[in-house]
């Protein structure tokens, strides 16, 4: 006579796979609240307490840890050895277990003491599961509510579960286990204020999105974890893993900047195609859009105050992929809803928190993980290293630039008024060819360069920069210093009158 141990939180459908597995003539071992509910539903069932002879201890902390049940799990039904010492122990067995665990995710999210969420780790229930799971070629696991419907029209066919399925199910327990302890390190990692990097680590991937595919259609690609807490999509086509990029890329520029000002981010393929910030959202828009008003075509568009009538009509009469605002007001909304594969994005910026890692995956099993850079330049530690001071509205300048460059792919550079930017060189292999990009977008948009910032994201490797900048119209220079010839960039800057600046933080951005 074979036996199912059922031992589930969630109670969904149980009650329907009880009476499938009774009816196989399959005698059910219980804990406490699930006995309660199967002998409600007239199903029989044995106490796990009458079998192990202990009452379930200290509240629940220990009901199913016991030889008698695992033992009843792990015996190897090939070994004579095994069958023996079960036989004379009268031990039960087990060949089902059907077990799900408590809500330790859902307990983290709610205002709980650190004493109350530790109650929600579920010790007993994940080790069933790996007992179970361990011994697959002859134990049934089921952890997810959705397997019940399998594994009952085995039973009901077949007398059994397949190997193939026991497989597949023994995989998904310890996939879970896996999650469901991770999820548990982590919250200790936090609560415990452990931020180093664990020599072993285990990140928690939850709540999988599909995306239709990767960077190109030949890629699979899904998303995980909790985007969706603080994004909403109001309208359009589905995101795509591209679309996703550059939300998260223009969104977090947009943190860089002071929330009294509206400021508005074009993004494409994660580089910055203008930034603008002024009194109004189309103010911010049309600024940001003079820098380049090439490359936003199948761009996307952020901004940090509601969206209104009159950005929303400049936006109609541009191809964009996605919009992105805190707010949509009403009238705006319907204009861009004529655009049917318009993606609308709302953004919960008061929520949004930082990310722990950056994530970057190698060959075989390598992945490099690194902090986030959240580094925000204080004003005060800039350093003057040219003859001439800045002008306060040069510093102004400056920190516009320096705001936009860390978000700009390296090399990169920004020219930079004190409330938008002027032209952008990114993604380039050496500093010179980042700032002639971004003089050249500049002549061909018509922009003058005179007077303006350049920041750069790392220090000028020579003077060839400085000087390109200084002959565009540049009059101030921002940049980290640290290169090996500074005393020749910091001479040219000189030798132009350009006020020259050190900042001592590099953001290159890979
Ligand atoms: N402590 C134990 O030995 C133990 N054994 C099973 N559980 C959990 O108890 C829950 C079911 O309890 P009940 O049948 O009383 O509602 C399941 O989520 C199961 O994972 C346990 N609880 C916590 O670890």
């Amino acid at each position: 006579m074979s036996t199912a141990f059922i031992s589930v939180y969630d109670k969904t459908g149980i009650v329907e796979l009880a009476r499938v597995l009774s009816q196989a003539r399959i005698d059910i071992i219980s804990t406490g609240g699930t006995a309660r509910l199967l002998k409600n539903a007239h199903i029989p069932v044995q106490e796990v307490s009458d079998v192990t002879g202990f009452p379930e201890l200290l509240g629940g902390r220990v009901k199913t840890l016991h030889a008698k049940i695992h033992a009843g799990i792990l015996y190897k039904r090939d070994e004579a050895q095994h069958l023996k010492e079960i036989a004379e122990l009268g031990i039960p067995q087990i060949q089902y277990v059907i077990v799900n665990f408590y809500p330790f995710t859902t307990a983290i999210k709610k205002d709980l003491s650190t004493e109350e969420i530790l109650d929600f780790i579920d010790i007993g229930g994940c080790t069933l599961a790996r007992s179970a799971a361990k011994n697959y070629p002859h134990v049934t696991v089921v952890v997810d509510p959705t397997d019940y419907s399998e594994v009952m029209h085995q039973v009901q066919t077949m007398g059994s579960t397949s190997l193939v399925l026991r497989k597949k199910l023994a995989f998904k327990a310890f996939n879970l286990t896996s999650y469901y302890d991770s999820q548990i390190a982590r919250f200790f990692q936090e609560k415990f204020h452990i931020r180093q990097f664990p020599p072993e680590s285990s990140i928690p991937l939850y709540d999988y999105s599909p995306l239709r595919y990767g960077e190109n259609p030949h890629q699979h690609a899904a998303l995980y974890g909790d985007f969706w807490n603080y994004f909403q999509q109001l309208q359009g086509k589905d995101l795509s893993y591209n679309n996703i990029l550059d939300i998260d890329a223009a969104v977090r520029t947009l943190l860089e900047f002071p929330a009294e000002k509206a400021v508005a981010a074009i993004f494409k393929h994660t580089s910055p195609c203008g930034i603008g910030m002024g009194n109004t959202v189309t103010d911010a828009y049309l600024k940001a859009f003079e820098t380049d008003r090439e490359s936003p075509f199948g761009g996307v568009i952020a901004i940090n105050k509601p969206l209104d009538s009159s950005l929303a009509r400049l936006l109609s009469e541009i191809f964009v992929e996605v919009v992105i605002a805190p707010e949509f007001e009403d009238e705006g909304l319907k204009l861009l809803q004529k655009k049917k594969n318009l993606r609308l994005i709302q953004v919960c910026f008061e929520k949004l928190p930082f990310p722990r890692f950056v994530i970057r995956s190698l060959f075989g099993n390598s992945y490099l993980l690194q902090e986030p850079d959240t580094i925000l330049l204080d004003q005060d530690k800039i350093e003057v290293v040219s003859l001439r001071k800045p002008t306060q509205k040069e510093i102004d300048k400056c920190m516009f630039g320096l705001k936009v460059v860390k978000h700009a792919r390296s090399n990169a550079v920004v020219f930079s008024d004190s409330d938008r930017t002027l032209a952008i060189g990114s993604g380039q292999a050496s500093r010179v060819d980042a700032v002639r990009i971004a003089i050249e977008k500049a002549k061909r948009e018509g922009i003058s360069l005179q007077g303006s910032a350049i920041a750069s994201d790392a220090f000028f490797p020579f003077p060839d920069g400085v000087e390109l900048a200084a002959a565009a119209g540049a009059s101030v220079v921002i940049q980290p210093g640290g290169s090996v010839r500074d005393k020749e960039v910091i001479e040219t800057a000189n030798n132009h009158n350009m006020a020259m600046l050190f900042t001592h933080i590099r953001h290159f951005l890979h």
